[in-house]
């Protein structure tokens, strides 16, 4: 299965393997340590500064979808909380990724799902029911297009979306750009230099 495989590279590995394409915004970072998420994109917009979308996009999603949210700019609130995590868990998401902020950030983390968002921000969101917004049509986040199925990799570096149709092939490369520098490690520690190894002079 591709997100098991996926999950044992890490984000910038399959960002290289992918012709160093898909790389979301390094202000998206994990809400907390440790999150680590491989899972199938589930777009979703949200006008800013209010939620109504996200709460709906939950119940909208199937179990294992990584909801991808793109809040057209309004980075300063607090989208998703322990509330929304709860929801999430219990509808067997695979975990969030937002270009706005999130909170609860002890309370995530004991939760569990993982959460990469743009910062915590204590704001609190509306919840306007004529408010603009999408489920499972594209977004793009910074120079990056998602689509529905998509394959979402986020680490402690950051989050990589991969388009379905390229994922078997950058999963290949992935394994083996792995196992190629897992031997030029293991020659730098038998004291053979990068420049030699690269050829670089
Ligand atoms: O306002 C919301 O729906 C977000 C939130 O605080 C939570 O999920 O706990
Ligand atoms: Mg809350």
């Amino acid at each position: 299965m591709r997100e098991t495989t996926a999950d044992a590279l890490s984000s910038a590995t399959l960002h290289e393997a992918a012709g160093r394409v898909g790389a979301l915004p390094s202000a998206i970072r994990p809400a907390f340590a440790g999150a680590r998420v491989a899972g199938r994109a589930f777009p979703v917009a949200s006008p800013p500064g209010d939620n109504l979308w996200i709460h709906r996009a939950v119940y909208a999603a199937e179990p294992g979808d990584v909801l991808v949210v793109d809040v057209g700019g309004g980075t300063e609130f607090g989208y998703w909380g322990e509330i929304l995590s709860t929801a999430a868990l219990a509808r067997g998401l695979a975990g969030l990724v937002i270009n706005g902020g999130a909170r609860d950030q002890e309370a995530l983390a004991g939760l569990g799902l993982p959460v990469f968002s743009a910062g915590l921000c204590i704001r609190g969101t509306g919840k306007d029911v004529d408010g603009t917004g999408s489920l499972a049509a594209p977004v793009r986040i910074g120079e990056v297009f998602i689509d529905r199925g998509d394959l979402v990799v986020g680490d402690a570096d950051g989050v990589v979306v991969i388009p379905r149709a390229d994922t078997d092939a950058v999963l290949k490369g992935a394994v083996e750009r792995d196992a190629k520098e897992a031997e030029l490690m293991r020659r730098i520690r038998a004291g053979e230099r990068t420049l030699d190894l690269y050829g670089w002079h």
